[in-house]
């Protein structure tokens, strides 16, 4: 089966006055439809910039150093603007940490939802819906994220709403297009933990429901679990180790995963928030040679300075990039 999005050594810098960037330092991802892939990793390391890029729509000035990015068999880096607006937003869809940003204060959500309805219709060359097809289509958006006060929420401004609903909002307008995609970048961190564990149930639902394929980023190790079989763990623009969620939680192999679980209170019943490992995130203009996580790394040798340590294959679907994954 060819993977719905592969991601094959890819490399951006952000050029800066001081120095390029090295912000992704050779990305190898694989997404199977239906797949739920989490990223995670400490603020800084990359997660956002990755994501976006995936939509085309990463840091302005980054450059693609190497590797590419394919998504149903389509090379994202060949793609023009028309190319683009028939996947951002339609195939590939995104809901973002700050809904607040996303939605348009000036116009009532049922006005944004129809807007969105309508522009899907357009973009794909069906005939536009009247007004009360937008409205049954607005309806049924709104239930599928669970919103059953429909009549109100419609006419509501966004301020008006919580958080909560202003998220369930943005994941409907991502449902709008029936993405084959949809990313999700840290989605429940700036909700309150209720909210949060009720944005991540429905999430859940979605995927079990839809059988929505998903890339969930966050640096709450907790969130990444309810929803993600699969977790990649990002370290300074490095995947450091990827597999099944269940392994790489039980049996962590990388030293950085290690530390970022130990760093955990207690996962148990709550979604804890990551706790750095001592040290910082390097700076990425001139990062560590070798394996970028050396100078943090407990187990660092010789080997670890010197040489990038290749991602290899340590168990079914598990694999780290690490001299001392073994030992
Ligand atoms: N447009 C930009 N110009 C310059 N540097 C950028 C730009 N966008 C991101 N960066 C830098 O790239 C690095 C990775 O940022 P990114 O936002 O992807 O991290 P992250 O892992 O998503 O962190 P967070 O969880 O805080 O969002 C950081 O050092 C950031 O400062």
């Amino acid at each position: 089966m060819t993977a719905l999005l592969t991601i094959q050594d890819y490399r951006l810098d952000i050029p800066t006055f001081d120095g390029a960037l090295k912000v992704l330092d050779g990305i190898d991802l694989a997404l199977d439809q239906g797949e739920t892939l989490g990223i995670v990793g400490e603020s800084g390391c990359g997660k956002t910039v990755l994501a976006r890029s995936i939509l085309g729509i990463g840091p302005a000035k980054g450059k693609r150093v190497s590797g590419s990015m394919t998504f149903d068999s389509v090379e994202l880096d060949h793609l023009d603007e028309a190319g683009w607006r028939r996947i951002r937003g339609v195939k590939i869809s995104m809901i973002f940490q700050d809904p607040m940003t996303y939605l348009n204060p000036l116009f009532t959500i049922g006005r944004q939802l129809s807007d969105v309805v309508v522009a899907h219709k357009r973009a794909k060359g069906e005939r536009l819906p009247s007004r009360a097809e937008q409205r049954k289509r607005c309806h049924a958006l709104l239930d599928q994220v669970q919103i059953r006060d429909f009549e109100r929420v419609v006419d509501s401004y966004p301020h008006q709403l919580s958080g909560g609903m202003r998220q369930r909002v943005l994941i409907a307008m991502a449902l709008a297009g029936e993405p084959q995609l949809l990313i999700a970048d840290e989605p429940t961190t700036a909700l309150d933990v209720t909210i949060q564990a009720q944005i991540l149930d429905l999430l859940r639902d979605l995927v079990d429901r839809l059988g929505l394929t998903v890339v969930m980023i966050s640096h709450d190790v907790g969130a990444i679990a309810a929803i993600a079989r699969r977790v990649a763990v990002m370290y300074a623009g490095v995947v450091v180790e990827q597999g099944m969620t269940n392994d790489i939680l039980t049996q962590p192999r990388h030293p950085y995963t290690q530390g970022l679980l130990a760093a955990l209170p207690d996962i148990e019943g709550g979604h804890q928030v990551l706790e750095s490992i001592p040290g910082t995130i390097p700076n990425l203009i001139h990062p560590p040679s070798g394996c970028r996580f050396h100078p943090r790394c407990p187990r660092a040798t010789e080997i670890c300075t010197a040489q990038k340590p290749v991602a290899r294959n340590i168990g079914a679907d598990h694999v780290v990039a690490c001299h001392h994954a073994l030992d």
